[in-house]
């Protein structure tokens, strides 16, 4: 069975998505077969018409993965903000269906998966 370690944080710009990409370089420099999965990213810059996940880009640079950052992501929102306000002003809703769905499926790919998590009772605290 794989492993999976989750990076979680107190609150924003602590250094998940540093740590992420600096783990998922050492698994991969060390030969373990490693990938990353971040459920929900807010704050995605807009290129094009396209939403680019800056979080995903990043670490797949860092560690030198060659997956589409945009598939190592459930959902991407534009607004940087906390994942349940981003997904209602993007006019969207946030299934844990689909992240289960998500997680399964990148476990299934790797031996050991990297997930970013979001500090959801650090989200959920500000919009009290
Ligand atoms: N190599 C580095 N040296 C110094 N500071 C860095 C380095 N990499 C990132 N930082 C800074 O550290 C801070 C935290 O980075 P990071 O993006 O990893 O946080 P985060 O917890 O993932 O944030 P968010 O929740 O917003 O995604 C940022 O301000 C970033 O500019
Ligand atoms: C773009 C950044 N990396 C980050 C921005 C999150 C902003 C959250 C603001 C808040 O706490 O309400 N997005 C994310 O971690 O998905």
């Amino acid at each position: 069975m794989g492993k999976t370690l989750f990076i979680a944080g107190t609150g924003t710009d602590v250094g998940k998505t540093y740590v992420s990409g600096l783990l998922l370089k050492a698994l991969l420099d060390a030969g373990i077969q490693a990938s990353y999965y971040k459920p929900v990213l807010s704050g995605a810059l807009s290129r094009g018409g396209r939403l680019i996940p800056g979080d995903a880009v990043q670490v797949c640079q860092m560690a030198g993965l060659h997956h589409d950052p945009g598939d190592c992501v459930s959902y991407c929102f534009e607004p940087a903000l906390s994942p349940h306000l981003a997904a209602k002003e993007s006019g969207e809703t946030i299934e844990l269906s689909k992240i289960q769905g998500d997680f399964a499926t990148h476990k299934k790919n790797t031996d050991t998966l990297v997930v970013a998590y979001i500090p959801v009772l650090h989200h959920e605290e500000r919009r009290c």
